[in-house]
């Protein structure tokens, strides 16, 4: 499958999600389950995505100590998922121990690490303490995700280049706040539009609202679709 495309499905049930879903090509992207969606449906959520042929990145950004994160890495890889993720902020035990427990028992999930959310700027980073801006905490987290033995990390798509030329080529940078130039940015702040950021060095690009909340969320993807073309 080489669409960078995943399409964050921020539904409150399945069955609000398969409208949707059933429209959608496991060739041309995978899906991505959150917090809402995994909480109110549970794993059977995952199991449906699987039977019709999805990859699935569970993204419930596990941040906690070391032996509970690498517990809940390891049930969600036993679901068969794609990707899952941590926090990288939960610091490099934590990451460490996420890894080997997929390493240890032969899962091919990728696990990936949260540098710092989209939604945030350097005012929001600066009030939890971190004065450095969020490109320079995201890099930084990047490189600790790197040593931690993480496939890759989320960031923003302005962060993309400066993550491949420092952690290289191969470690995944997936990103959210993706807006393309007909949807409104919502609570995201380091945004970018589909096209700037494949050339900003993206490898895969999580597009929710954009698609989920438009009038004709098929045309929608469509239309982001060509914009990659360009
Ligand atoms: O830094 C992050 C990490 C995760 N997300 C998730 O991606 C999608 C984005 O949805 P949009 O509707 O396109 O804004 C959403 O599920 C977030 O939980 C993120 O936005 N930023």
């Amino acid at each position: 499958m080489s669409s960078p495309l995943i399409i964050a499905l921020d539904h409150a049930s399945l069955d609000a999600a398969l409208p949707l879903v059933d429209q959608l090509d496991p060739q041309r992207c995978r899906l991505k389950v959150g917090k809402e969606l995994f909480v109110r449906s549970g794993p059977q959520v995952l199991d449906a995505l699987h039977r019709r042929g999805f990859e699935v990145f569970l993204d419930l950004k596990f941040h906690d100590i070391p032996n509970t994160v690498a517990a809940a890495v390891h049930a969600a890889a036993d679901h068969g998922v794609w990707m899952v993720n941590v926090h990288a902020s939960g610091g490099r035990h934590m990451m460490q121990a996420a890894r080997d427990v997929l390493v240890r028992n032969s899962l091919p999930t990728h696990l990936i690490a949260v540098t710092v959310l989209t939604s945030m700027d350097d005012e929001t980073l600066a009030e939890t303490g971190v004065t450095r801006s969020a490109g320079k905490q995201a890099l930084a987290l990047a490189g600790l995700a790197r040593e931690s033995g993480m496939a890759g990390v989320v960031c923003s798509a302005r962060e993309a280049g400066a993550v491949a030329a420092q952690c290289g080529q191969d470690f995944l940078r997936v990103t959210p706040g993706i807006r393309p130039a007909f949807a409104r940015r919502d609570d995201q702040h380091r945004v970018m539009t589909p096209g700037e950021a494949m050339q900003a060095g993206s490898t895969h690009l999580v597009i929710g609202r954009p698609v989920t909340r438009a009038d004709d969320p098929m045309a929608a993807l469509v239309a982001i679709e060509q914009e990659l073309l360009e």
